[in-house]
C-alpha cells in the first residue's frame, strides 16, 4: 500500500465530505513519519477572560476544509513540497494547567523526535510555554516573533504563574529564547500600567505595534523584522486576537485596532527565507464567532504557516 500524501482528491471527494483533518490531509498514524505535523491543544484553562478556546482545534480544521494544494503568494504547493499529516490532538488536563503544560512538552517534544515540525492550532495561549520548550530542546535558544494584541509577557494572574498572559515571561525566565531577536507585533490596548511596558523591554522584547504596522506598512516592517531574526532557529506564536475583532471576533479576550488578515498574512510571506523550526495559532474561540470569520483566517494563518516550511524544505 503506498502512503497517502496530501489532502483529499476535491474533484472526486467534496470539500464538505468525510472527516475534518486540517486541509482534508492523512492523519499521522496513516502516513507513519510527517516532514510537518498540524496538532490540535484544546486546552483553555489558562485564560483570564472568555473561555472557549478548547474547540479552537476543531474549529480551525473544520474551517481548512477549503483550503487548495498551490500557494501563489508564496509559489510553493506545501502538501507536494513535503508530507504534511494531522496529528490529532494533545490531550490534557483541563483541571490542572501544570500538568497540562507538562503534557503539551512531551507529546511535542515525542512529535518532533523523527524531525517532524509541528503547526500546533490551539487552545489559549499557555500552550505557547510548552511548544517553545520542545523546540528549544531541539534547537536551542529560539528566535521569537509573536503576533498578539497582548504582551503576554505578565508576572502572575491570582497568583498562578501558567496562563495565557505570562507564558513568554516564563519563557524569557527559563532561558529558551533568544533574546537578541525576540519581538512582539501587533501590539495594541490598554495596560494595566506603564511598568508592563518597562517589563517587557527589559525582558528583551521589541514592540511593533498594531499601529506601526498601519503606519510604515506590511514590506517595511517584515523587511525590519527578517534582519531582526537573521538565520537564527525561529518560532512563530500567532494570537488570532492580533486582528481586529472585525477580522476574528471569536476570541476570548478581543482589541479594537488590530490588523486586517490581508496584513497578517503578507508579514508572514514576507518572512519567506527565515529558518522556521515552530508556529502556533492560538485563542481562537468558536462560540463568539460569525460566520466562521475566526476560524477560516485561522486555518489560512496556519496554511501560510506550512508554505513558509514547505519553502525551506524545497532548498
Ligand atoms: N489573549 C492572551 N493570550 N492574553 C490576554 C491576557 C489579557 C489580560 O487578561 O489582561
Ligand atoms: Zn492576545
Ligand atoms: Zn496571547
Amino acid at each position: 500500500m503506498s502512503v497517502p500524501r496530501g489532502p483529499v482528491d476535491s474533484s472526486r471527494v467534496p470539500r464538505f465530505a468525510g472527516p475534518a483533518t486540517f486541509a482534508r490531509l492523512p492523519r499521522l498514524d496513516e502516513v507513519g513519519h510527517a516532514d510537518v505535523a498540524v496538532v490540535g491543544v484544546p486546552f483553555d484553562s489558562g485564560v483570564s477572560y472568555r473561555p472557549g478556546a478548547r474547540f479552537g482545534p476543531s474549529a480551525v480544521r473544520e474551517a481548512s476544509r477549503l483550503l487548495r494544494p498551490y500557494h501563489p503568494g508564496l509559489d510553493v504547493s506545501p502538501f507536494a513540497a513535503m508530507q504534511v499529516a494531522d496529528a490529532g490532538d494533545i490531550a490534557c488536563n483541563p483541571f490542572d494547567i501544570r500538568e497540562a503544560v507538562e503534557t503539551v512538552e512531551e507529546a511535542a517534544s515525542g512529535l518532533m523526535e523523527a524531525g517532524t515540525r509541528l503547526v500546533t492550532i490551539g487552545g489559549d495561549h499557555t500552550i505557547a510555554l510548552p511548544l517553545l520548550r520542545a523546540a528549544a530542546r531541539r534547537h536551542g535558544p529560539v528566535a521569537l516573533l509573536h503576533f498578539d494584541a497582548h504582551l503576554d509577557t505578565w508576572d502572575t494572574y491570582f497568583g498562578a504563574e501558567y496562563t495565557h498572559g505570562t507564558p513568554f515571561r516564563r519563557a524569557v525566565e527559563e532561558g529558551i529564547l533568544d533574546t537578541e531577536a525576540v519581538c512582539h507585533v501587533g501590539t495594541r490596548g490598554p495596560l494595566y500600567g506603564k511598568k508592563d511596558l518597562d517589563d517587557d523591554r527589559r525582558l528583551g522584547f521589541g514592540i511593533v505595534t498594531s499601529a506601526d504596522v498601519m503606519r510604515r506598512g506590511v514590506d517595511e516592517v517584515a523587511d525590519a523584522l527578517r534582519q531582526r531574526i537573521g538565520n537564527r532557529p525561529l518560532y512563530l506564536s500567532i494570537d488570532i486576537d492580533v486582528l481586529d475583532p472585525a477580522h476574528a471576533p471569536g476570541t476570548g479576550t478581543p482589541e479594537a485596532g488590530g490588523l486586517t488578515s490581508r496584513e497578517l498574512l503578507e508579514i508572514l510571506r514576507g518572512l519567506a527565507g527565515a529558518d522556521l523550526v515552530g508556529a502556533d495559532v492560538v485563542e481562537v474561540a468558536p462560540a463568539y464567532d460569525h460566520a466562521e470569520i475566526t476560524s477560516v483566517a485561522a486555518s489560512h494563518v496556519a496554511y501560510d504557516l506550512i508554505s513558509l516550511l514547505a519553502l525551506k524544505e524545497e532548498k
